[in-house]
């Protein structure tokens, strides 16, 4: 391996820690992340429970990791904002809030995907 793949490597390497360290850090510092963690883990639990078919799987884990990827997304938004302003500015207001909506707005389609697979898991119990 010559010193230019070394140093292509390293900035891999750098590019993934960073972004391990950020996902760590939202998950630390954001109430909304840990709440997407605590459902997240409850959806897996019963997806294995039910054994659900391969492209429930599919589904099951776009609508998870989809929601991560925005909810982290949003809240680079919001660091963002805070750091231009801390005063109120209309602006801030709706770069906040449209974020938030992008967020809202995956979540009704993740929470409609959730009752289409197991709602007939869970009448089939009955
Ligand atoms: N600088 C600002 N100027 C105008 N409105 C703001 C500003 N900062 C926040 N807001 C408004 O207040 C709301 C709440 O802001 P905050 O910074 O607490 O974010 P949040 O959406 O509550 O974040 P979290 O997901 O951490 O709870 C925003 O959605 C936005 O409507």
């Amino acid at each position: 391996m010559d010193s230019h793949d070394k140093r292509k490597r390293f900035v891999l390497l750098s590019s993934f820690s960073y972004a391990v360290t950020g996902i760590l850090t939202a998950a630390q510092n954001e109430r909304n992340l840990r709440f997407h963690l605590i459902s997240s883990l409850i959806v897996l639990v019963l997806s294995f429970y039910f054994s659900i078919s391969k492209l429930e799987w599919i589904f099951i884990l776009f609508s998870i990791g989809g929601m991560f990827a925005l909810e982290l997304m949003n809240t680079a938004i919001e660091r963002v904002v805070d750091l231009v302003t801390a005063e109120f500015h209309p602006l801030a207001k709706q770069a906040k809030d449209i974020a938030a909506g992008a967020v809202f707005v995956y979540s009704i389609l993740a929470v409609i995907v959730g009752i289409i697979i197991f709602l007939p898991y869970v009448l089939k119990q009955f």
